[in-house]
């Protein structure tokens, strides 16, 4: 019998996701006989204390700055030089702060094996010119001519490398690819669902990010567990809309996997995009400026995602179906006050009468 190839694996990243992950892909890669042991993770090269943050992680194995605390694999090699890091992939894993990844996948570009398959595990969005957005792997597809299956879950990084028990959504559509995604992934304590509905887990890891922002703002002006309740409702009601109206032929059960509601509701309680909408609300400063003073050099993804939404509703006219976002992305720029949010968000379009037949007037009766 002819022995199968050793997938090589590289996860291109190592912020705070892109750490936790190299912990899990680490152990497995050694555990597993279809990979190799070896997996390199491309690190954005930074110096801590005079010396250099990939120097740091081969001494110590340890990512210092983004997952204090917490030991890699020893077979998880850092490497300053993201093609040099990625060469000889067969697998590349994606997970870089969305806003990085047209310069990563233009500096790849004919770097990389042409069977290479990729995995990215990015929330968030690009600006498309004339009006639309992207998904980030349809860039990595269309720049890098490879494949792009996604992960999106219920997944803050610190719980996932305490090996805290949850569970994630693998989409992809490649029935044979599916499995090897898989067995990369999933632990005894991080458990691994794949669905068929790629574009849906991915606009459902982007959007949620707004909506966190929301709560936050929510969290900012203590309105209380109703407010915040209803806020993440009408969120996830105008996430399943947006996938209905610009990406039609998503299947509602996705909503309902971890990379849905699931991720909806721990991010909303406890990530960064929550944490920082709430400190902007309590204390004045710029979300930009908060980012900086809060969270060590991650980045939030809510804000921006939020932008380059709203940039597409705008260029379609449709800002006014879509409130919920509208009025968080108009909060963030300082367009609205955050107590405004609630004005906006009132008279929703969800806020009707639901039944077969009923008017949506109430009758007035002359006298
Ligand atoms: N942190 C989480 O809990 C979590 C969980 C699930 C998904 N995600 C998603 O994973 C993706 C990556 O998030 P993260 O938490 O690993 O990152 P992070 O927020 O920790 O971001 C910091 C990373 O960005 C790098 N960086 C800074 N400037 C850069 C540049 N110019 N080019 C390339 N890299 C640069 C830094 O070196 C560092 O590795 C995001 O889309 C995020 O939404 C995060
Ligand atoms: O910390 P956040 O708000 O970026 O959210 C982190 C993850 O996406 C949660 O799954």
């Amino acid at each position: 019998m002819p022995k199968t190839k050793k997938k090589s694996v590289c996860i291109v990243g190592s912020g705070n996701w892109g750490s936790a992950i190299a912990k899990i892909v680490g152990k497995n890669a050694a555990r597993l006989p279809n990979f190799e042991d070896r997996v390199t993770m491309y690190v954005y090269e930074e110096m801590i204390n005079g010396k250099k943050l990939t120097e740091i992680i081969n001494e110590t194995h340890e990512n210092v700055k983004y997952l204090p605390g917490h030991k890699l694999p020893e077979n998880v090699v850092a490497v300053p030089d993201v093609c040099e890091a990625a060469k000889d992939a067969d697998i590349l894993i994606f997970v870089v702060p969305h806003q990085f990844i047209r310069t990563l996948c233009s500096t790849l570009l004919g770097k990389i094996k042409p069977t290479a398959i990729a995995l990215s595990l990015i929330k968030g969005f690009d600006q498309k010119e004339g009006g639309g957005i992207e998904l980030i792997s349809h860039i990595i597809t269309r720049t890098l001519k490879i494949q792009c299956a996604v992960l999106m879950g219920a997944n803050l990084a610190g719980e996932v490398a305490d090996e805290k028990f949850c569970e994630t959504t693998i989409g992809c559509r490649d029935s044979h690819l599916a499995p090897i995604l898989r067995d990369i992934i999933q632990t005894d304590y991080f458990r691994v669902v794949v669905v068929d509905d790629e574009d849906a887990v991915e606009i459902c890891g982007a959007l949620k990010n707004i909506v966190a922002c929301g709560a936050g703002f929510v969290d900012g002006m203590s309105l209380g567990d109703n407010t915040k309740a209803a806020v993440i409702r009408l969120g996830l009601m105008e996430m399943i809309k947006f996938v209905d109206v610009f990406y039609p032929g998503c299947k509602l059960s996705t909503f309902f996997e971890s990379c849905g509601v699931a991720d909806l509701i721990t991010t909303c309680y406890g990530g960064r995009n929550r944490k920082v909408s709430e400190a902007f609300v309590k204390t004045g400063k710029s979300i930009a400026e908060l980012e900086g003073d809060m969270l060590n050099g991650q980045k939030l993804q809510g804000p921006i995602t939020a932008e380059e939404v709203n940039y597409m509703l705008k260029s379609k006219g449709m800002e006014d179906k879509f409130p919920l976002f509208t009025a968080i992305h108009d909060i963030c720029v300082g367009k609205l006050t955050a107590q405004q949010l609630i004005d906006c968000i009132k008279n929703h379009p969800e806020h009707m009468v639901k039944i077969e037949g009923a008017s949506e007037q109430t009758d007035v009766v002359d006298d």
